[in-house]
């Protein structure tokens, strides 16, 4: 496998049997029609051992907390509530995960299940070599016709975030170099294990009834600036001077912020006034909504950084490059 966005690609059936689907393969989650004026939302993320978590970076607590909070991420780049969620996990016959540890991580995912009133409704339990697998689903859902897909960029709209990038990428390299003794304080390394998601955000996006395009941001900022260039056939102006971060100081704040991931923040299109709406209404509960770009015709992410513009790579990251 060399490049999992082409194999995705490869695998995307060209039609679906079922005429309730709204958006199958493509965005954060699938939509489709619910009932009583929803769409239900599903979507599935795994956690991998050694790939996205080790023991030297997460406590068992942690990797559950995150195994949901990326999935509930997910809803929150449709604009949607999580409701259920459903677990897989494939537990290393090694012996290297004691039973104990293994519902210390299902408490991780309680805890932060409670927070949005979701219940765990299932799943499954299987054996691995080596290494932990932990796969969840998740189910949610949003208001018909609230579609904020990859595909709503317009030229002229503005490019949004809804908080800094880059911090959990900071937090991943403190906990490879010091492990899970760096200070148990450091917003970094909370921002690595136990990030949250935007719901709230997302279902403010939802309830202005205003045409958007919103992704999570998992693999980075640039990764998904990328996604929704493509997605709507539009080009981006990034202007760095303007991309939340608290990274002062960092030799690597730049590859931190736009190709670390993992942050878990939105970034969204929007009209120039709708943007603006947009971030009244979060100002409104407390929240910040931060412009970093504008929508342009043609193709690519650019980046404006001082008197310098240039191409921004699509970067971040890919499971097989
Ligand atoms: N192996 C697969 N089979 C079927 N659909 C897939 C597969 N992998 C990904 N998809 C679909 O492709 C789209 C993009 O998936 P991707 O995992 O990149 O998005 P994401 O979950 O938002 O990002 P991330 O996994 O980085 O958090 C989604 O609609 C997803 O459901
Ligand atoms: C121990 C360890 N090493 C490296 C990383 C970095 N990392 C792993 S997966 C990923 C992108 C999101 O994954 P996905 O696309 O599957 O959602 C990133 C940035 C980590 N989290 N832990
Ligand atoms: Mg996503
Ligand atoms: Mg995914
Ligand atoms: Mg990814």
């Amino acid at each position: 496998m060399k490049d999992e966005f082409a194999f995705i690609r490869s695998i995307q059936p060209d039609r679906h049997h079922q005429p309730t689907v709204v958006a199958g393969i493509g965005d954060d989650a699938a939509l489709y029609d619910g009932e009583d004026g929803w769409h239900e939302i599903a979507t599935v993320d795994t956690l991998a051992e050694d790939i996205h978590f080790s023991r030297k970076t997460m406590t068992p607590y942690q990797t559950g907390h995150r195994a949901l909070a990326v999935n509930i991420s997910d809803i929150a780049a449709m604009g949607g509530r999580p409701v259920f969620y459903l677990v897989s996990v494939s537990v290393p016959k090694a012996g290297t995960w004691r039973e104990e540890e293994l519902q210390e991580m299902y408490r991780g995912m309680s805890d932060l299940a409670a927070k949005y009133e979701m219940d765990l409704i299932g799943g499954d339990t299987n054996a691995t070599y080596d290494k932990l697998v932990v796969s969840v689903t998740v189910i949610g859902r949003v208001e018909k016709g609230v579609k904020l897909l990859r595909t709503n960029a317009r030229p002229g709209d503005t490019v949004f975030v809804t908080g800094p990038v880059g911090s959990s990428a900071a937090g991943l390299q403190l906990l490879l170099d010091e492990g899970l003794e760096a200070e148990k304080e450091n917003k970094r390394a909370q921002a690595h294990q136990t990030p949250m998601p935007q719901v709230q955000a997302g279902r403010i996006i939802a309830g202005s009834g205003l045409r958007t395009a919103l992704n999570d941001i998992s693999d980075g900022l640039a990764s998904e600036a990328h996604e929704i260039a493509n997605a709507s056939g539009v080009a981006m102006e990034l202007e760095w001077a303007l991309i939340p971060h608290e990274l002062d100081g960092e030799e690597r704040q730049k590859e931190w912020a736009l190709f670390g991931g993992e942050d878990f923040q939105l970034i969204g299109c929007a009209g120039e006034n709708d943007t603006e709406k947009l971030r009244q209404l979060f100002e409104a509960e407390g929240l910040k909504l931060y412009p970093i770009g504008t929508v342009t015709e043609g193709t690519g992410v650019w980046l404006t950084d001082g008197k310098e513009r240039t191409r921004l790579d699509k970067g971040g990251y890919n499971h097989f490059t």
